[in-house]
């Protein structure tokens, strides 16, 4: 019995352009549990959209295992698609002439989903994206926020276990990103299984449980967003401002255990210091104690986000990689 809703075992995707062979996705592995709101994140290129398109079942692997809701993509499509909604993204993919509620209809029909269910789940879902208001407006007077929410509303008409989201806030204002993050959040507490990519750290930081890192096809990070910060190392940076610095001070912190380095700025007759730490070391207190006897200005700490540690990854990937 499987226990994941995605299982993703050594996919490889290869293209064929002219007479090479692009290899998009290599050796890819991850598994994402039900319930569970998983990231793939990437630069330009790394393999994503191959990656959700395997899942989809609109492309066949070249090789590996891949199975949602235990079915097979490749031999079991129909299941698949039956218990498998996603979002693509766009403006397009709706009648413009028709309303929201018109589209969802045909949608609904299109899925097959008996009339009787479409009576209760159509209105419920468009009060859940907020757009019950706007129900009956064309589509082709809705802003890109609303039609994305719309957009959202149509890969549940089917009420699937798994969603996919391929960016789903690209192009849309903070506000209106802020409602779909919270649309999205709301989904996987209500049980559904969400896969989406991004490319804004602070949103994969904020939502996803568990995360890949893609680049020229390839895994180069995975775990939670903390767990992928700390394998990145990057330093938590500290400012400290003080007056009355004594000069030898500087070397006793820097023995300190888990100090990677200590700079110091004089500022006036004040002194500004920057102490950098393993991401994890807990070093304040004794850093004060090292300090001696100075006058404590201003402490402000900057711990790596999300952003830092992809930033460090996608630059160190390897070139040559494809
Ligand atoms: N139909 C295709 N034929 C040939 N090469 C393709 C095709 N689709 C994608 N590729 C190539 O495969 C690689 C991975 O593309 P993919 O679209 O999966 O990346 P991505 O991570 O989704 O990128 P983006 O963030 O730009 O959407 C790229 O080098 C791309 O040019």
């Amino acid at each position: 019995m499987a226990t994941n809703d995605i299982e993703v075992d050594e996919l490889v995707r290869d293209y064929r352009r002219g007479g090479s062979t692009l290899r998009a996705v290599d050796s890819v592995s991850f598994s994402v549990a039900r319930g569970e709101l998983f990231g793939i994140l990437g630069p330009n290129g790394a393999g994503k959209t191959t990656t959700i398109k395997v899942l989809l079942t609109t492309l066949l692997p070249t090789s590996g295992r891949v199975s949602v809701l235990g079915h097979d993509v490749t031999t079991h499509v129909k299941q698949v698609r039956r218990r498998v909604g996603h979002v693509l993204g766009g403006d397009k993919g709706f009648y413009d002439r028709l309303t929201a509620r018109q589209n969802l209809t045909y949608f609904a029909d299109l899925y097959e989903v008996p009339h009787r269910v479409q009576r209760t789940r159509i209105p419920e879902l468009l009060e859940q994206v907020g757009l019950s208001e706007r129900s009956r407006d064309r589509v082709e007077v809705y802003s890109r926020g609303m039609k994305q929410r719309l957009h959202i509303a149509r890969s549940l008409v089917h009420d699937p276990q798994v969603l996919i989201l391929d960016e789903p806030t690209n192009g849309i204002d903070p506000v209106g990103a802020r409602e779909l993050r919270e649309l999205t959040a709301g989904l996987t507490r209500q049980g559904k299984t969400v896969l989406l990519t991004t490319h804004y750290m602070h949103e994969a930081e904020a939502m996803c449980e568990r995360l890949v890192v893609l680049a020229r096809g390839r895994i180069i990070a995975s775990g939670t967003p903390s767990t992928v910060k700390r394998a990145v190392g990057i330093p938590r940076v500290t400012e400290i401002e003080v007056d009355g610095l004594e000069p030898e001070r500087i070397a006793a912190i820097r023995g300190l255990a888990g100090v990677t380095s200590v700079e110091v700025d004089a500022v006036d007759a004040r002194q500004l210091i920057q102490v950098r730490t393993e991401p994890d070391a807990d070093c304040l207190q004794a850093v004060i104690q090292a300090l001696g006897r100075v006058r404590i200005g201003r402490i402000t700490t900057h711990d790596p986000t999300l952003e830092d540690a992809y930033v460090a990854l996608v630059s160190r990937a390897p070139r040559d990689a494809s």
